[in-house]
């Protein structure tokens, strides 16, 4: 295996191409690897193998244009072949179940998959986030459907995936990578591999820890984050703008506050800390407590536009309100676990009507104008760019009413002649 990853004859098959697999695949191909991908959703599979992405990513139609014409990147929903690869990166979604547990039902048949198709010697990489363990579990799997002994007959490595949304392609080449082994014949074999596009530093560990590290960072942020939004809560009772307090507190060498808002969506921070705590026996309460904090803010939101609308005397029943922003971030068309998608949520049925406009996101409003027309609030829910530099003033002739609420610190002075509440804003 080490002389075929040297030579770039080892044959990779990724296994999932959504935000982290596919861009995954491309590095690897234009590392110079065959690589095939495959994917379950047919679409997919067909857009990828027609050079174009799926997913919005700064760099990724080049990158991906370049995999397909070097004939080193093909995607399949075959399962045929990715049978007898060298190595098998799995991608694959962890998300949680109704009742928050985590749904590894997408990783186990992504695990089964690959038991069936691999063969003696092949290296096996989790890059999706798992809670502890699983990795040794996902081992013992393999070994009961390919009776193959782990660690000697097949190598094991989670290898977590750290990269940011947006940018991708520079965090996968620069960031430094955690690599898990069962045993540590693994751990190098994985670090041979990442090597060879990987510019960060690279740890080897084993796999129960590379778990933990992976949700560890994800639980720090989101703890983090609830404290923020926990501030911002304080600063409307003490009437002050927490993020001057913020931006004056983090002049501190030592405080890095970070940003309240409508709350923390995505694939990542809302499900990560429920993912390290699942197998716990015990803990002491504060990671749930963040979760809880995180998850209400739509709610602060929801009574920030019941207020303002009490401000002008319409009925909450008669309100028509636009959401402007479904995607859980700016510059980014993935809505899982949108906050904007709970706000909605919450306020569909006590509202005349709810309306909505994305730029990156299908099925919104094809534009803000038509969008605005007649309504009586904004509620911004995304920090795209574009809503950054919009004229309020004209927007603002649209509107049957003149009510803006901003839920991602995005515009910076309230607009005159509106009736302006923000989170964390404190009064005005
Ligand atoms: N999105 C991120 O920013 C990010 C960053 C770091 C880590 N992660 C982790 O990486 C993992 C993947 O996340 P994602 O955002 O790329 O998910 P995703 O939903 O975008 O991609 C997963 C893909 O796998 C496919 N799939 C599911 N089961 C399959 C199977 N059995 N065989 C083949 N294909 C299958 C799905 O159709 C989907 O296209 C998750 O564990 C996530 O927590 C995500
Ligand atoms: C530790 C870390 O950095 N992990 C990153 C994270 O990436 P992410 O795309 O999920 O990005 P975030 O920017 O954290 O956004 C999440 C939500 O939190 C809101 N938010 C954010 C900052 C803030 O101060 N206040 C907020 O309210 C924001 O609007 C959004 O809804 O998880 C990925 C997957 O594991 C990691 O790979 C990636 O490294």
């Amino acid at each position: 295996m080490r002389e075929k990853i040297a030579d770039r004859s080892a044959e990779i098959a990724v296994i999932g191409l959504g935000y982290i697999g596919l861009p995954t695949a491309i590095m690897f191909a234009n590392a110079g690897f065959k690589v095939v991908g495959y994917e379950i959703r047919e679409d997919v599979v067909k857009k990828v193998n027609s050079g174009t992405s799926h997913i919005i990513e700064p760099e990724i139609e080049d990158m991906l244009r370049k995999a397909i014409e070097n004939g080193n990147l093909r995607a399949t929903s075959d399962k045929k072949e990715i049978a007898g690869k060298d190595v098998y990166i799995i991608c694959v979604q962890t998300p949680l179940k109704e009742d928050k547990t985590p749904d590894l039902s997408y990783l186990e048949n992504a695990v089964r998959t690959t038991a069936e198709s691999m063969k003696k010697g092949s290296l096996v990489i989790i890059e999706s986030t798992v809670p502890p363990m699983t990795t040794l579990r996902m081992a013992k799997l393999i070994e009961d459907i390919t009776g193959f002994k782990a660690g000697e007959d097949f190598y094991m490595v989670h290898a977590p995936e750290r990269v940011m949304p947006r940018r991708i392609f520079k965090e996968l080449v620069y960031n430094s990578r955690i690599l898990g082994g069962i045993n540590e014949e693994s751990a190098e074999l994985a670090e041979l591999l990442y090597r060879t596009f990987v510019k960060g530093q690279i740890f080897k560990t084993n796999s129960t820890t590379s778990e933990m590290v992976k949700l560890m960072e994800n639980t720090f942020r989101d703890v983090n984050i609830a404290l923020a939004n926990e501030f911002a809560f304080l600063a409307h009772q003490y009437g002050i703008d927490v993020f001057e307090a913020i931006e004056l507190a983090n002049t501190h060498p030592r405080v890095k506050i970070h940003m309240p808002g409508i709350g923390v969506g995505g694939h990542c921070l809302p499900k990560d800390s429920y993912l390290l705590l699942s197998s716990a026996k015990e803990d002491f309460g504060l990671i749930k407590k963040a979760r809880e904090i995180n998850e209400d803010m739509p709610l602060f939101a929801k009574d920030l536009l019941i207020d303002a609308l009490k401000t002008i005397n319409l009925p909450v029943e008669e309100a028509i309100v636009v959401v402007l922003g479904l995607a859980y971030k700016g510059y980014s068309d993935d809505t899982r676990n949108s906050p904007a998608l709970k706000f909605i949520e919450e306020i569909k049925d006590i509202v005349m009507e709810v309306r909505t406009y994305d730029p990156y996101v299908k099925g919104t409003h094809e534009n803000l104008e038509d969008a605005l027309k007649g309504a009586d609030a904004v509620v911004i829910a995304t920090d795209h760019p574009e809503f950054k530099t919009l004229d309020w003033q004209a927007l603002g002739r649209l509107m049957r009413n003149k009510i803006l609420i901003d839920g991602r610190h995005v515009v910076k002075n309230p607009p005159k002649g509106f009736v302006f509440k923000g989170i964390g804003r404190g009064e005005y």
